[in-house]
């Protein structure tokens, strides 16, 4: 049994805040926080560029990719950590795309992240070769895959309603129509039980900064499926993922593996922050982490039904078909969220009208939730959300 007192013991949390957003950008991890200065004045303070001998720098992609995959139900060596979640898909999609070339269909829906569907239009432009990105309502994808799909690229929850789709059951029409199946986890990636192997995905992507807690802008990571790691064709050809970078032979040779997939200098101080964040999962097992999500998500709705008329679930009402956040709609969603953050309770905002909450029990409790929609009821009822300071727009939300 995960014993999350203890987990929570692990975070730096600001004392006054409840953390609602960990599904945007995961608390620090005490231990992060000691790797980071441990790595900067010990490592590249002390040894230097000996620090990729001494160190092993080089070998971290793999080392962190290695823990992530335990955590998303992935075999030792097919995980890959570096760069941006959205250089990743692009080398997965891409790769993939290569793996079907009489196809020309990327099949997604409009669920997904904006960033993911300008990435495969501007990859398809790119190719010229007349491809189509096929964009469906997210309940229409299991009918709109057929025998002219390539790819179907899916992400798995829903970054603003927490809709979860059924990976195993997609990926299985997706091959019955001969098709490749790849998935973004950003939103899944430590929220809820993964197994990528056993739903027989091809590729998979994600990031590391939200349920991962790896910091902001840490490091994403990308599955590659072991029956695909010899044969996918990596698109960015960077020399970190040939097979013998220090030969500098002048023709290219992909590396062994899912080491094909990386590109360059792998960011050392961020993996080592990510490294240490990832100790946080060691004991933790991912089935205590979703039954714990649902309670606290149940129990949020359940509250925020009988105190918040003024609100309406945007989410799915089943908790096995959503992931391990609630949205809510408020017609003035970002003022609410902005009174909301002044009484220390810490959401966000997706446009036009959502109120987005993230459940993290490694460092929530019931408690913590149920305080946090007597705030948001209070900051409904009184109005107080309706003051100048609140509707002025931060650059990012
Ligand atoms: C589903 C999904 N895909 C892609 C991205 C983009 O990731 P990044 O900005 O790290 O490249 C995000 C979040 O920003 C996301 O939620
Ligand atoms: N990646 C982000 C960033 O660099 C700044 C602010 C927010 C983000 C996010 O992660 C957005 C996120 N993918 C979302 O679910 O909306």
């Amino acid at each position: 049994m995960t014993d999350f007192a203890a987990t929570r013991a692990l975070f730096h949390l600001p004392p006054g805040v409840i953390y609602l957003d960990g599904n945007s950008l995961g608390p620090l991890p005490r231990a992060a926080e000691a790797r980071a200065a441990a790595v900067i004045r010990e490592q590249w303070g002390e040894r230097l560029i000996r620090g990729w001998n001494d160190c092993e720098w080089m070998a971290l992609p793999t080392r962190v990719g290695d823990r992530i995959a335990r955590l998303v139900g992935a075999p030792a060596g097919s995980v890959i950590t570096g760069d941006t979640l959205s250089i990743k898909l692009f080398q997965a999609l891409a790769a993939a795309i290569a793996l079907r070339p009489d196809r020309r269909v990327v099949l997604s829906d409009s669920g997904n992240f904006p960033s993911d569907l300008y990435i495969a239009q501007s990859l398809l432009d790119s190719l010229g070769q007349g491809h189509e990105l096929r964009v469906v309502a997210p309940e229409a994808v299991a009918d709109a895959i057929d025998d002219s799909v390539a790819v179907t690229m899916l992400t798995e929850v829903d970054y603003r309603t927490g809709r979860l789709h059924d990976m195993r059951a997609l990926t299985a029409s997706a091959h019955a129509a001969g098709a490749i199946a790849l998935w973004d986890l950003a939103h899944s990636a430590g929220a809820l039980p993964v197994d990528l192997a056993g739903a027989d995905a091809d590729f998979a992507v994600g990031c590391t900064y939200k349920y991962l807690n790896g910091g902001p802008g840490a490091p994403a990571f990308l599955y590659l499926a072991p029956r695909h790691a010899e044969t996918a064709r990596p698109i960015l050809s960077g020399w970190l993922g040939h097979r013998a970078p220090f030969a500098f032979e002048r023709d290219y040779a992909p590396a062994p593996g899912v080491e094909r997939m990386r590109v360059g200098t792998p960011p050392v101080i961020a993996l080592s922050v990510l490294d240490a964040a990832l100790d946080v999962w060691d004991g933790v097992d991912m089935a205590d982490v979703r039954a714990a999500s649902i309670g606290l998500s149940q129990r949020f709705i359940a509250e925020v039904e009988t105190r918040c008329p003024q609100l309406t679930l945007t989410s799915p009402r089943d908790p096995h078909a959503r992931g391990s956040q609630v949205s809510v709609a408020h017609p003035q969603a970002y003022a609410v969220m902005q009174a909301l953050i002044a009484r220390g309770v810490i959401g966000d905002v997706r446009a036009p009208d959502l109120l987005r909450f993230g459940f993290t029990p490694l460092y929530l409790c019931e408690e913590e939730v149920v305080r946090a929609v007597a705030i948001l009821a209070d900051v409904l009822a009184t109005g107080s959300w309706d003051r100048p300071e609140h509707h002025a727009r931060a650059a990012v939300t």
